[in-house]
């Protein structure tokens, strides 16, 4: 039998999301959503593609969350997206009670799973997801730093006019307008950028990332971003299910790495069959520590603004 990969929310990233993992392969699908046919129709439109692709997994949509039993991994992507003049924390009260209830429910059918969380404000959904699961926190992570890492290679490519995938890049701290990209840990085939760029123009840059959720936003004007985030997803998906302990950058559960803990944010992982097999400390300059701290805190602030901690 394939792996199951189940999607709860089947929105613009949570079909995206299905769509990429359902044509590569890699795990069958259940598409979960409080739409009713929704899910079906687009379950149902995929596997009319698997001829096509020579696919033989399935793709299977429902509006019962007991159809998700026995899944490997779980993504969230349940819940609003924002509209332009907002931001994401402006989402937390909606989405809290729509994760609270899916993930409370997913990790009693389901627990053996790992949760991948996408909805935002992120941060602050994961660690509500890992309360409502009761799971250990190397089982629940949010999905984020891959995204900003993707935003920060794009515009470092379209600058220098190289291929994205020759840069290499790391993204830290909330998902949010704090979020820390590191120069010195971002490198062109094995270049460091500060060595590429003047320190202004990555300054730009580091700006355009910050702001990329936003300036996508802005142009669609009724949602925000889903090719990328999705392409995130299932970068992460795949680390999982074929055990690949890639590096990335996920929101995880801190117990004193970087000076704090008992909460989730940004940080390099690695990723694998059990969840978080490991967090990496880098060792980051005073104005580096300084940004992630500021970063964190902000995380830290709203779960406590809201009772969260
Ligand atoms: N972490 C990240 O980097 C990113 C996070 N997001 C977030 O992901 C979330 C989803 O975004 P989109 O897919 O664009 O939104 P969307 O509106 O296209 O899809 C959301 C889906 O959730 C469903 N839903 C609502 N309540 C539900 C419930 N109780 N159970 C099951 N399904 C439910 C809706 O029916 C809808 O189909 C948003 O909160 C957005 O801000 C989006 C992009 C990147
Ligand atoms: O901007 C948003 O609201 C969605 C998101 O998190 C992103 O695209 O980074």
């Amino acid at each position: 039998m394939k792996t199951k990969v189940s999607i709860i929310g089947a929105g613009h990233v949570g079909a995206t999301a299905a769509h990429l993992i359902f044509q590569s392969g890699l795990a069958d699908i259940v598409l979960y959503d409080i739409m009713q046919g929704t899910p079906q129709g687009k379950a149902l439109d995929l596997m009319e593609a698997a001829p096509l692709w020579g696919i033989s997994s399935s793709a299977f949509g429902t509006n019962d969350l007991a159809d998700t039993a026995g899944s490997a991994v779980v993504v969230v992507t349940a819940g609003l997206p924002r509209k332009p003049g907002m931001s994401r924390d402006d989402l937390l009260l909606a989405n809290k009670e729509i994760i609270t209830n899916v993930v409370g429910e997913t990790s009693r059918i389901s627990p053996e799973c790992i949760f991948i969380i996408v909805t935002n404000p992120m941060d602050i959904m994961t660690h509500v997801a890992w309360k409502a699961s009761g799971f250990s926190p190397q089982k629940v992570m949010g999905m984020g730093g891959v995204l900003d890492a993707s935003r920060f290679r794009t515009f470092i490519a379209m600058e220098l006019g190289v291929s994205p995938q020759d840069v290499e890049a790391m993204v830290m701290g909330g998902h949010g307008d704090l979020m820390v990209p590191l120069p010195r840990f971002t490198t062109v085939k094995g270049v460091p950028l500060p060595e590429l760029l003047p320190h202004e123009r990555i300054e730009e840059l580091i700006r355009r990332t910050r702001n990329g959720g936003a300036e996508i936003v802005a142009l669609l004007k009724t949602g925000s971003a889903y090719y990328a985030p999705a392409a995130s997803v299932f970068e992460m998906v795949r680390s999982i299910v074929l055990d690949q302990k890639r590096v990335l950058p996920c929101a995880a559960y801190l117990n004193g790495e970087y000076g704090v803990s008992g909460f989730f944010v940004g940080v390099p992982v690695i990723l694998g069959g059990k969840g978080v097999e490991k967090i990496i400390e880098l060792r980051l300059t005073d104005g580096e520590k300084a940004e992630f701290t500021k970063s964190a805190a902000s995380v830290k602030e709203l779960l406590e603004n809201q009772r969260l901690t």
